[in-house]
């Protein structure tokens, strides 16, 4: 399975959970939370990974890793940046 693969199948799935705010939703009940909350989720998860990584160990730091991307996600979706926009430049930044 391909990362992008992956990060764009959670990307749609994160647009339809704001578009649709079901209940019993995590992804939902973020946005009805609002921006604030979104950001303070992925700094807590960016400190998370730093002592996972830290940690050495292995799965943790799998574990967290996702867990940042998951809200980096909603954060992009929130901001109505795609993922499209984030791969421009990245290959902008090729040397
Ligand atoms: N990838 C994820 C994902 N990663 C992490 N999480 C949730 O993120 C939360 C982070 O947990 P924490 O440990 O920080 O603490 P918590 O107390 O559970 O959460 P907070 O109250 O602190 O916000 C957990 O509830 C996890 O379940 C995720 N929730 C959803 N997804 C994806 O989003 C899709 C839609 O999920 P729902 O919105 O739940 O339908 C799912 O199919 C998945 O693909």
């Amino acid at each position: 399975m391909r990362i992008g693969d992956v990060l764009e199948e959670l990307y749609r799935t994160v647009e339809e959970r704001k578009r649709e705010l079901p209940e019993g939703s995590y992804t939902a009940s973020l946005f009805k939370r609002g921006e604030d909350r979104i950001l303070q989720k992925v700094g807590e998860e960016a400190v998370e990974t730093i002592l996972a990584l830290k940690s050495g160990r292995r799965e943790d730091a799998v574990y967290e890793v996702s867990d940042l991307l998951y809200h980096l996600t909603v954060a992009l979706v929130n901001s109505g940046i795609s993922l499209e926009e984030i791969a421009e430049e990245l290959n902008r930044r090729k040397k």
